[in-house]
């Protein structure tokens, strides 16, 4: 099985699809803002305000390259397409899967969240944001619209595509 990175927006459910998918198929997983806060040792928010958005952008595109090879799910944080390089990166080294999902019900997914420093932006900011990358998200190999579908339904829908895209292979 080739590497699946996941996109898409804060709330769309990288992470958690992630996780999930990685336990059905039984492949380890590797989650990139995770990666970033185990390797620079603090949170993404501390890094935010210590070191500031570039500094975390930085982090993001040096260690997309540094992944340990055998992590097979990749779930990556919403700002990981803003980079040109990291898009075709990506797209070069696996198949990118986006998880869509309407900016209403992303917000109510994650509103109370308070470990995303870009959500202390105003609504009408984090909208544009949403809409400004969608064009960057698209440019993945599928698209799976989340919105008002369970964890397991879209697990379920990524499970057939790498189904049909490995027997095209064969
Ligand atoms: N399909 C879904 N339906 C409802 N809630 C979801 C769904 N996917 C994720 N969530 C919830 O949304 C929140 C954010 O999910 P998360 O996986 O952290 O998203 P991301 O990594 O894309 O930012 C979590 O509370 C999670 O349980
Ligand atoms: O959209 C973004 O720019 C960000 C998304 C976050 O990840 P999730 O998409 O997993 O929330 C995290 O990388 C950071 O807070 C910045
Ligand atoms: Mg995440």
């Amino acid at each position: 099985m080739k590497r699946v990175y996941l996109t898409g927006f804060m709330g769309a459910g990288k992470t958690t699809v992630g996780r999930a998918l990685a336990e059905q198929l039984c492949v380890p997983m590797i989650d990139t803002d995770s990666y970033i806060e185990e390797k620079i040792g603090k949170p993404i928010k501390q890094i935010f305000v210590e070191e500031g958005e570039a500094a975390f952008r930085r982090y993001e595109r040096e260690f997309l390259r540094t992944l340990p090879p055998d992590k097979r799910i990749v779930t990556t944080g919403g700002g990981m397409v803003i980079q040109p390089e990291n898009r075709e990166w990506m797209k070069q080294t696996g198949m990118v899967i986006y998880l869509h999902c309407d900016f209403a019900e992303i917000m109510r997914r994650i509103a109370d969240d308070d470990t995303r420093p870009l959500l202390s932006n105003q609504l009408e900011d984090l909208q544009r944001l949403w809409e400004q990358r969608l064009p960057y998200y698209s440019e993945a190999h599928i698209v799976i619209d989340t919105t008002g579908k369970r964890v397991e339904e879209v697990v379920q829908e990524i499970m057939e595509w790498i189904k049909k895209t490995e027997n095209r292979q064969e």
